[in-house]
């Protein structure tokens, strides 16, 4: 297995290898390499159509890869399914608009599709609220895991996307666009989140056109551009005009001028 990143010397938790999706003439995602350790937040960027929902759709197992090789610790894994990414992999998705049933308690949406049951027959309805509780409290939120999720702030519902996946012990959690759909205020909360899940361990792919968000939180920045890689930056003393650059060989003012 060759390493695209030969600075570090852990295994990393995941590694990308030559990964490859098309499209009938559309080579969405054309031969991507990339590690991912522990404990690292990475930015995803790209301009529209750069390839990078295609990219994590192969890592979620919503798509299936045309070619290429997925190591988890080190071991080969074939990700055959949603599933199998979530088992296999230890991947949380956390999409834009959530994926939460308003009217089911939060409870219910933490173990959606992945129930405790008694010798697995009947939901263990104490036990699941119980875990709930755990996890939400260790999120510092205020909601009970009874309250319905559709009576709650659109932060609280990330917190509870992001709940699910303390609950399960995941080790990469996928945000894709995360502050998109809440307001200003709450943005601060999601990054705070961000770094908890850090400071757990955890290891963060986050998506998001906001870059300021990305400088925030970013150790590692990707950019993707026409389905490739096209630069791996530490994130240390990177400006807005620099990630900018990169992403677009432009300017922020240019870029400015463009969209009026
Ligand atoms: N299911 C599909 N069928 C056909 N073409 C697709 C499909 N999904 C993606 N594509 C094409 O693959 C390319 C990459 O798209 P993708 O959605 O991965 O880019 P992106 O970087 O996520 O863009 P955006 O930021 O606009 O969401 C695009 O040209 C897109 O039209």
């Amino acid at each position: 297995m060759s390493t695209p990143n030969q600075s570090r010397t852990e295994t990393p938790l995941l590694s990308l290898r030559h990964l490859k999706k098309s499209f009938g003439p559309v080579h969405a995602v054309n031969d991507v390499s990339l590690d991912i350790y522990s404990g690292e937040v990475i930015g995803l960027v790209g301009d529209n159509a750069a390839g990078k929902s295609t990219f994590l759709s192969l890592l979620t197992g919503y798509n299936l890869m045309d070619s290429g090789e997925i190591y988890y610790k080190g071991r080969p894994v074939t990700v055959k399914s949603p599933r199998s990414s979530r088992q296999e992999l230890k991947i949380e998705m956390i999409y834009q608009n959530l994926s939460l049933a308003p009217d089911l308690p939060i409870w219910q949406n933490l173990f959606l599709g992945e129930e405790i049951t008694f010798a697995g027959i009947f939901n263990n309805r104490r036990r699941m609220i119980n875990e709930s509780q755990r996890v939400v409290r260790e999120l510092n939120a205020k909601a009970n895991p009874t309250d319905l999720v559709g009576t709650l702030s659109g932060g609280e519902q990330q917190l509870v996307a992001i709940a699910r996946a303390l609950l399960f012990s995941r080790e990469l959690i996928i945000m894709d666009e995360p502050t998109a759909a809440i307001s200003v205020a709450k943005i601060d909360e999601v990054l705070k989140l961000i770094r908890h899940l850090k400071a757990q361990g955890k290891s963060v792919l986050l998506v998001s056109h906001r870059l300021e968000d990305i400088l925030t939180v970013a150790d590692r920045i990707v950019v993707f551009a026409h389905g490739k890689i096209k630069q791996i930056m530490e994130n240390r003393n990177i400006s807005l005009e620099d990630l900018v650059h990169a992403m677009f060989d432009r300017t922020p003012e240019e870029e400015v001028k463009d969209v009026h």
